[in-house]
């Protein structure tokens, strides 16, 4: 007994295991989850889905009101110290970037598409959506960059799930809400998008289109079974990404997008990082990027984030830190990549130039926080 027990630690990461899955009951949590599980039952594990039910499932209230997206995962989260299941599968751009005590994430599979795209009546695209559309979204970071674009379009918060927001299109009670390709995708409501939004126009959530898939730091069997999914190149992405929102969450409370991709640079891969930081009524449009080795993915976002902090601090609140560098020297920002300003042509209906606010309002600030 005791030799058997031996021998079967040595070859532990390979025996087929029996994992409980801690997933949301809404479609896309479940349709997320089950994908994992199928990747891991064709490595030859068993794994059993267990519904755990939300706070920010059950509720109606604001997502704010609740403590924000975080809500969908502190359950999870809770069920896993427990020990009441093994593994848990979130969507990434909804996790807070704080690491959470005893848990890891094991894996963060290839991600999506992390588009957003449009969903509207009449197949229309943005730029057909014309002034005063109503345009449907919750979130602070779509709102800011469709003002940014000047078409005058008008917002509604709303919530509710990805069937229950295209409903609102379909029903023609909004002329438009904005969603995560990857949402869409993933439920197969593909054919409801009337356009995927250029990057250049509407940076992504930071961590959009990725899963992150975690289980207790302490249970080395499960981590072992779950690193098999794993994807350098996406989480390379998506870790300096959630950089840039963790080091601006220190500094600023303004709605936040960020894109990491892996591009073919002269010495092998490099991240390309693009970053947003704004305003809800359109006038801070700040956008940034820089170029990195795929390796310094966390200080990639960090220079990133002092960028704008640095370019921004005038509306953008207190920067940790804002070395009192001589004009024209930027050396302090960017010790390794080269800092630059993006997009390197105006975009957008408008066509101002990014920083060309003409009525920035810092004393607006206070009413501009993220909510
Ligand atoms: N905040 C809700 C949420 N969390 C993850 C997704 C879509 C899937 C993803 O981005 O990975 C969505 C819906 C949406 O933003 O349209």
């Amino acid at each position: 007994m005791s030799a058997a027990t031996a021998y079967s630690t040595v070859r532990k990461a390979a025996q087929p295991l029996t994992l409980r899955l801690g997933t949301r009951r809404s479609a896309l949590a479940t349709t997320q989850s089950s994908w994992v599980a199928d990747q891991l039952r064709a490595q030859g594990h068993t794994v059993d889905l267990v519904t755990i039910v939300t706070e920010g499932d059950t509720s109606t209230a604001s997502l704010s009101s609740l403590g924000g997206t975080g809500v969908f995962a502190a359950a999870l989260r809770r069920a896993l110290l427990a020990g009441e299941v093994d593994f848990a599968v979130h969507s990434l751009k909804d996790l807070p970037t704080a690491p959470e005590p005893g848990l890891t994430i094991a894996a963060v599979p290839v991600r999506e598409d992390p588009r957003d795209v449009l969903v509207a009546t009449d197949g229309r695209t943005l730029g057909e959506l014309g002034e005063g559309a109503v345009v449907g979204t919750g979130s602070p970071r779509r709102v800011a960059q469709l003002a940014a674009l000047g078409m005058g379009l008008s917002f509604k918060d709303i919530r509710g799930n990805v069937d229950t927001r295209i409903a609102m299109v379909h029903d023609g009670s909004l002329d438009a809400v904005v969603l995560a390709r990857a949402g869409l995708a993933r439920l197969g409501r593909l054919d409801d998008a009337t356009e995927s939004i250029d990057p250049l126009q509407m940076l992504p959530a930071p961590g959009q289109g990725a899963l992150a898939v975690e289980c207790r730091a302490d249970d080395e069997t499960t981590r072992a079974a779950l690193a098999v999914l794993d994807d350098a190149d996406t989480r390379a992405c998506v870790t300096a990404e959630r950089a840039v929102l963790a080091a601006l969450e220190a500094g600023c409370s303004a709605p936040v997008g960020a894109l990491a991709e892996v591009v073919e640079g002269e010495d092998g891969l490099e991240l390309s990082l693009r970053a947003f930081v704004g305003s809800v009524d359109g006038s801070v449009d700040l956008r940034r990027s820089l170029v990195g080795p795929v390796t310094d993915a966390p200080s990639l976002g960090h220079r990133l984030a002092a960028v704008l902090l640095k370019d921004g601090a005038d509306v953008l609140g207190e920067p940790e830190e804002r070395p009192p560098a001589p004009a024209g020297d930027q050396s302090a920002t960017r010790p390794r990549a080269s800092g630059h300003s993006w997009p390197p042509d105006p975009p957008g209906a408008n066509g101002a130039p990014p920083l060309a606010a003409p009525d920035r309002r810092p004393e607006n600030d206070s009413t501009e926080r993220a909510t």
